[in-house]
């Protein structure tokens, strides 16, 4: 029945405050209340309503998706939202556009790489959205590879332009988000040449389309690449295709903070290291550590509430059957997926401390930390993304046949985010990047350069090297277990930040000790899945293992009172989840049912084609012998 909570006797068994919890996972009592008050205006404006995208065609979605961009900025600008406010209406509003990469890398990338005045002329345009943005770097023929983009960038002394070209087929810019449709503006990443001699890639403001009718401007072409995976997910975006025919722009919308061109023709580069032209990356590969935890808690939010919901089997008697969130499979599946949402949480605080940081010293010309934050937002990005897109699916499993509805939310959840496994840097090209940073360090150990920060416990491995031991064979030929080894630091960094995070005074009764059993599963879990490698080290007994094992389910019972009381603390409106599994009231069946019935398909009871196709087929005069 509606207004009835199906789920009360399962909040009721809580054993900590779950308001206090609600704080710890916003991160303080003003991110809660900017979060809850911004979530709840979404919910209740029928302007942002969702439900309608799987019925959609791409161009009606895409219309609607400018609609709602267009209607959100009206929301902030009409109530004046702060920027922390504004930022969280577009996360909540929860479909991907063209603003993703406006305000997520367009700005950064100018804030980043553009000098003070550059910054002056551009970022008021970009902040009133009088102009916007998109960030080209990606090609046909190259995305990984930055520094094998063919765009080319050529200093004209003659005009004191740069001329920007695409002189193969592979250097059309392809993939940049907003591009296809929408950007006016692009940074655009090209070769840079400067008489005759080339110095490396480099970013340029390029625009692309005529602020007064929007069509592409002289020497452009620029289109949508097509459909992407799934119907809805992430076709709400026009990614873009991008070609230059010898388009000539002014030397001052050449990005300058890190290297420059002297109106003469002279190329110097500041004294800071050229990796700096791939700082809007590192910027958004933290972003993306904290949208981990976002997506990956949806996920187990919809899954941890069905699961208590659904009974199947184990009825005594004629009484109830079991709720499927008592089977021992079902917890060991679901709350290490419980635990690592709330382990990527907190990974993704210290990440964005760790990126300031390194941006504050950046300021002061300290590059010493740059490379442990390349390594870690890299590596971070990289695990975190490939466990969420992973946990997402098994969320999808743990809910059994409804699960794969649209309407559990589930399905359209997975679409949106696989990608996050690829852009912003192919996972395993950036695990190969952590792996160079630990064979660096590693070839430093013994020198006057100890370890410090996230590879302080390489001074353990210190041995291996006086003894030399082992076959020096190429990185390439040991990339595979260079890769590992380079999951298991970044693990190491998210069972360490969640320690260090227990070691903080946590107000509320009983939530550091829900944090601790939630920490403690994320630690014997992985223990449990890479036990082979513990033991083949000698780092574990066998006894040891049996030991983690019996813990594990020891703890799977601690969590089972609290496991709806933990994803409430998410504090998700129904509407954000969009998911009738995961409801907070429980009521699934009757919105399920409810819900098949407004599908268009259910518009007539026979279906349009009947005539044409089944009543003849059913009529056929000529049936065969064997009928
Ligand atoms: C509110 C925010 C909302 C955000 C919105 C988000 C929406 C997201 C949705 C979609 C957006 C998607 C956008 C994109 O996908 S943009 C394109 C992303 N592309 C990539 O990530 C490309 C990946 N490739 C690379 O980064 C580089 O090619 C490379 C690192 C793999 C190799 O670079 P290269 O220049 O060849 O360097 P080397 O490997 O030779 O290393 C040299 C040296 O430099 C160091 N280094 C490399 N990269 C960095 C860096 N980023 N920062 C600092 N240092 C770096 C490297 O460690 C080496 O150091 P050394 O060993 O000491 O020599
Ligand atoms: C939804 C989406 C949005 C995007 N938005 C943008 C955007 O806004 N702007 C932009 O510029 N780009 C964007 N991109 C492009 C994205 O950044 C690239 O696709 C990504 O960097 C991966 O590069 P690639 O496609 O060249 O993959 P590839 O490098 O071709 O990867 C293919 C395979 O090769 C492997 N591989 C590659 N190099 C190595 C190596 N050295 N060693 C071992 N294995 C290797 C990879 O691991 C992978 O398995 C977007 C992509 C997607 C899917």
């Amino acid at each position: 029945m509606e207004g009835v909570d199906h789920l009360a006797h399962e909040r009721n068994k809580s054993e900590f405050d779950v308001d206090a919890m609600k704080i710890v996972w916003a991160g303080s009592p003003h991110a809660f209340d900017v979060s809850d008050r911004i979530s709840k205006l979404v919910a209740s404006d029928p302007g942002f309503r969702k439900d309608n995208r799987s019925t959609l065609s791409r161009k009606e979605l895409f219309k609607n998706t400018l609609r709602k961009a267009a209607y959100a900025w009206k929301t902030i600008v009409d109530l004046r939202l702060s920027e922390e406010e504004a930022a969280k209406l577009r996360f909540y509003v929860d479909e991907p556009a063209f603003t993703d990469l406006h305000w997520g890398m367009f700005i950064p990338a100018i804030k980043g790489q553009g000098t003070e005045e550059q910054q002056q002329k551009w970022l008021p345009l970009a902040y009133k959205m009088q102009i916007i943005g998109c960030y080209a770097q990606t090609e046909l023929g190259h995305g990984s590879n930055v520094q094998g983009l063919e765009t080319t960038a050529t200093f004209d002394p003659q005009t004191d332009e740069f001329i920007i070209h695409s002189p193969t087929l592979t250097s059309s810019k392809w993939w940049p988000g907003g591009l296809g449709k929408v950007a006016t503006h692009a940074i655009a990443y090209a070769r840079l040449i400067v008489g005759g001699r080339e110095h490396g890639v480099n970013g340029f403001i390029v625009q692309l389309r005529s602020l007064e009718d929007h069509s592409p401007l002289l020497g452009i072409t620029v289109g949508d690449i097509g459909m992407k995976f799934g119907n809805g997910a992430y076709n709400t975006m026009d990614n873009g295709v991008l070609r230059f025919d010898h388009v000539r722009i002014p030397r001052n919308q050449m990005l300058m903070r890190v290297s420059q061109v002297t109106c003469e023709g002279k190329y110097k580069q500041s004294d800071v290291p050229r990796q700096l032209v791939y700082g809007t990356m590192v910027y958004v590969r933290q972003t993306i550590v904290a949208d981990a935890s976002c997506a990956l808690s949806r996920a187990v939010c919809i899954a941890t509430r069905y699961s208590a919901v659904r009974r199947q089997f184990g009825s005594q008697n004629g009484g109830p059957e079991t709720q499927v969130i008592d089977y021992k499979t079902q917890q060991s599946r679901l709350f290490p997926l419980l635990a690592s949402a709330y382990a990527f949480r907190f990974i993704g605080e210290w990440l964005k401390w760790l990126y300031a940081d390194v941006t504050q010293r950046l300021q002061a010309n300290d590059f010493s930390t740059l490379p442990e934050a390349h390594a870690c937002t890299a590596g971070l990005k990289s695990l975190t993304t490939t466990a969420t897109a992973d946990g997402i699916e098994e969320c999808r499993k743990l809910c059994g046949g409804h699960g794969y509805l649209c309407s559990s939310g589930l399905p359209e959840l997975f679409a949106v985010y696989v990608p996050a496994c690829t852009y912003e840097g192919d996972n395993t090209v950036l695990l190969l990047q952590v792996a160079r940073f630990l064979m660096k360090t590693v070839s430093q150990l013994g020198s006057s350069k100890k370890p410090v920060g996230t590879i302080a416990y390489m001074t353990r491995v210190e041995h291996l090297m006086q003894c030399r031991c082992g076959v020096q064979r190429g990185f390439a030929e040991l990339s595979v277990d260079l890769v590992e080894a380079a999951v298991a630091h970044c693990q190491l960094i998210v069972v360490s930040k969640f320690i260090e995070k227990l070691q903080q005074e946590i107000p509320g009764k009983g939530v550091k000790q829900q944090l601790e059993v939630l920490c403690n599963i994320y630690a014997l879990f992985l223990l449990h899945k890479h036990q082979g490698d513990f033991l083949s080290t000698g780092c574990i007994t066998p006894k040891h293992a049996a030991l983690a094992n019996d813990e594990l389910r020891s703890l799977y019972s601690q969590v089972r009172p609290n496991a709806i009381a933990l994803v409430d603390a998410f504090n998700y409106t129904d509407h954000y989840l969009g998911s009738i599994l995961g409801c907070y009231d429980g009521n699934v069946y009757p919105k399920l049912y409810e819900a098949a019935w407004k599908d268009p398909l259910n518009e007539s009871v026979v279906p349009d084609g009947y005539h044409q196709y089944i009543r003849p087929l059913l009529k056929q005069e000529i049936r065969t012998a064997r009928l």
